[in-house]
């Protein structure tokens, strides 16, 4: 004759825990049919050794998932009530503490975004609206009115290095150093050592080729921030680079071009040999290498926004369908 064996119940969120006092429990069965659990096992209770069991009902419907475990002593059960609810906690906690990473690093790069938005649209309505006003003149006088806000966007900008470095953001070391040096290089080297360069066309020329994609791309990533996404502004960021990058490309490589012959004659960064060669190494030889690696560098970073471009644009049409 089966006996009913002294069961205990706990209960913590969504689980149950029963603890069956029997002791030596064997051919155990545990099972839940709709609202009602089952349970029978021989095991050493209350009356002795002998066949125990007992059916629970439960007010709602529960899951019928059943997990045991046979256990040496009451403890037993109670420890590992308690390691579940500390494992919980742990978790609890950790989940916060990257809840409050994720929006820390949100907001940094949501203001970083808005800062870069707001000089680079900037300089983009600057030289616009001069070019309406003074016409041709203009392009003559670029570096003088946008250079200093360039320079800070530039400055700026080599912190997007660092994001792609320590995992910020989701995105290639490589690009996005060719990006960040091949421009500061330009700004810095041609333009900002050259008083020669300030009033060259081509400063206009590079300077709203710059801006022209960045008024797009960095709106782009504070909608981005926010989780939100404008279709007409993803598109333009992915695809308004294709005519963009290989006339920035070009802009550059006139620049530098231009820039050859005032370098050979100013001597300017040329690196001086011992006496026994005698003379110097131009900065033209530099020049001309750094051509070749704009070269390899419109390469790479025109594959790799293709790839972006891809990428993006198959999740949305997989997302779509
Ligand atoms: C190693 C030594 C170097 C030596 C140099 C030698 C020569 C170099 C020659 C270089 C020539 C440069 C020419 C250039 O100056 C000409 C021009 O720029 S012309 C104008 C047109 N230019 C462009 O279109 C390029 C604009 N720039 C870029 O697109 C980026 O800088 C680039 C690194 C090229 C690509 O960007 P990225 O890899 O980041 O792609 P995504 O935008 O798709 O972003 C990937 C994911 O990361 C998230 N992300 C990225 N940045 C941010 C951010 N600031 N805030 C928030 N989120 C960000 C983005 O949302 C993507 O995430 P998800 O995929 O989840 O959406």
């Amino acid at each position: 004759m089966p006996l009913t064996p002294l069961v205990n119940w706990a209960q913590r969120h969504e689980d149950i825990y029963l603890r069956v006092e029997l002791t030596d429990a064997q051919i155990i069965d545990v099972h839940v049919q709709e609202n009602v659990l089952l349970f029978r096992a021989q095991g050493n209770g209350a009356k002795g050794q002998n066949e125990y069991e007992f059916s629970l009902e439960f007010l709602s419907p529960v899951k019928p998932e059943v997990k045991y475990k046979s256990t040496q002593r009451q403890s037993d059960a109670e420890m590992e009530i308690r390691e579940k609810e500390e494992k919980k906690n742990k978790l609890k906690a950790v989940r916060h503490k990257e809840e409050g990473f994720v929006s820390l690093k949100t907001g940094y790069l949501f203001l970083y975004n808005l800062v870069q938005f707001l000089g680079f649209s900037w300089i983009f309505v600057n030289m616009t609206v001069r070019l309406f006003i003074f016409g041709e003149e203009s392009l003559y006088d670029t570096f003088n009115s946008i250079s200093d806000v360039m320079f800070f966007c530039q400055i700026l900008a080599s912190v997007e290095v660092l994001n792609a470095a320590f995992g910020v953001v989701k995105t290639g070391v490589v690009p996005t150093l060719i990006q960040v040096v091949g421009r500061n290089f330009i700004l810095f080297i041609i333009f900002g050592s050259l008083e020669e360069m300030h009033h060259q066309p081509v400063v206009f020329f590079v300077f709203y080729l710059w801006s022209g994609i960045e008024i797009f791309r960095y709106p782009f990533y504070m909608l981005g921030c926010c989780n939100t996404e404008w279709e007409n502004l993803t598109w333009l960021r992915y695809t308004i680079w294709i005519p963009l990058y290989p006339l920035g490309v070009l802009a550059e490589a006139v620049a530098v071009i231009q820039s050859i012959p005032i370098f050979n004659e100013s001597k300017l960064f040329s690196i001086p040999l011992p006496k026994a060669i005698g003379t110097s190494i131009n900065f033209s030889y530099v020049l001309y290498v750094y051509l070749v690696l704009m070269a390899m560098g419109l390469f790479i970073n025109s594959r790799h926004l293709y790839k972006q471009r891809k990428k993006r644009f198959r999740t949305k049409k997989r997302k779509s369908n």
